[in-house]
């Protein structure tokens, strides 16, 4: 198996390595299979979202909302804000602010970072570099008390956000250490990309492809979540089933939904399947059984470390204990 293969090759006597394996511990992990729109001004919307069983639900108070209506929907999400979560289900309770470049953002981030329960998670789209990163950490830190925070999905949604996109990564991650949010997730916001770039859209999303694959590839090389794009076509469910199935397998954690009827395929279609979970189940059994080993043998490594010294030190007495007899004998025959 390939673990065993890596470990054969592990020195057991590096107290190092066995310090960091040793302190490996499941980390709190939030799944987004779907992310789920629910345009905030819509409170008929918002009941039946607390009705399914989705991983995500984004109150959205972007560009699911018009013009118009972005109080009402930044008011609507703030009083459900202040009322607690409606449901014990267990689901990430998300809103999306309006991007940075609207001049809507700091309003919403007010509204709705000041009530009386925090929502679990930001979404802030259409960031493009990283001084938006700055802008957001900045702002956050003056609405949210005390010690706690939420969870930030970034947004790339242009050709300029693409060409930063490590450098973004890198600001979110260094600047959580001391700010109050942490990085979590990547989504590809393939409508307004497609729009920056000039791409038509066609069935199979070629013209796509490289910046649908970038994301994911850095999205993993910084440790976050990537979330794919949305299927417009809500009503052609065979479509969203296949190109879910395809995200999955480009490395995707989730996917962006609009329906309520594309919840179920797509959390299904990015659940791992059998043979996955049992390759997993295996990699853990035998990373458990080399733990075993490795404590094995480290405990007779440290006793024969101890022997050893000891072996070491006696050598060294004798060794002493000789010249001083020597030395003794010397000084005799000199005086006498
Ligand atoms: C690129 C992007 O940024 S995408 C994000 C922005 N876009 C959006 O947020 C769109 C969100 N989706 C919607 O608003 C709707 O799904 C629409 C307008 C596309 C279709 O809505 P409807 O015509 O009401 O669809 P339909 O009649 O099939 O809905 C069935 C039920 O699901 C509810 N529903 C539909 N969409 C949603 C949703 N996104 N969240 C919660 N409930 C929903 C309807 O209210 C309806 O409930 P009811 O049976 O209690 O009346
Ligand atoms: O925000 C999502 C998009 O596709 O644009
Ligand atoms: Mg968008």
């Amino acid at each position: 198996m390939f673990i065993s293969k890596i470990f054969k090759h592990m020195p057991h006597t590096n107290s190092k390595f066995w310090h960091f394996t040793n302190k490996i511990s499941v980390r709190n992990y939030t799944p987004r299979r779907a992310l789920m729109y629910v345009p905030g001004d819509d409170t008929r919307k918002l009941k039946k979202a607390w009705t399914l069983n989705v991983d995500c639900v984004a109150m959205d108070c972007e560009d699911g909302v018009a013009i118009n209506r972005k109080e009402t929907a930044r008011e609507t999400i703030r009083n459900i804000l202040n009322e607690g979560k409606p449901t014990k289900k267990k689901f990430d309770w998300a809103v999306r602010v309006n991007s940075i470049d609207s001049g809507l953002c700091d309003d919403d981030l007010r509204a709705l970072l000041t009530a009386e329960h925090l929502p679990n998670t930001v979404l802030l789209p259409k960031v493009e570099n990283k001084e938006h990163i700055l802008w957001f950490s900045e702002r956050i830190n003056s609405y949210i008390e005390n010690k706690k925070k939420v969870e930030l999905i970034i947004f790339i949604e242009s050709a300029v956000a693409m060409i930063n996109l490590p450098d973004i990564c890198r600001t979110a991650v260094l600047l959580s250490k001391t700010s109050k949010f942490v990085p979590c997730a990547l989504v590809f916001g393939s409508d307004d990309f497609c729009a920056s770039i000039g791409a038509t859209r066609t069935e199979d999303s070629k013209e796509i492809l490289y910046a649908r694959q970038k994301l994911v590839l850095v999205a993993k090389a910084f440790g976050l979540q990537a979330i794919d794009m949305v299927y417009i076509a809500y009503k052609d469910l065979e479509g969203l089933k296949l190109q879910s199935e395809e995200g999955s397998r480009m490395g995707y954690t989730g996917k962006q939904v609009i329906h309520p009827d594309q919840v179920p395929i797509v959390q299904e279609a990015f659940l791992p399947n059998t043979k996955q979970i049992e390759w997993a189940v295996g990699l853990l059994n035998a990373f458990k059984e080399h733990q075993k080993k490795w404590k094995r043998s480290i405990y007779l490594q440290r006793k024969h470390d101890r022997y050893a010294n000891y072996e070491a030190s006696t050598k060294c007495d004798r060794f002493n204990y000789v010249i001083k007899k020597l030395m003794y004998t010397l000084y005799i025959m000199l005086h006498n």
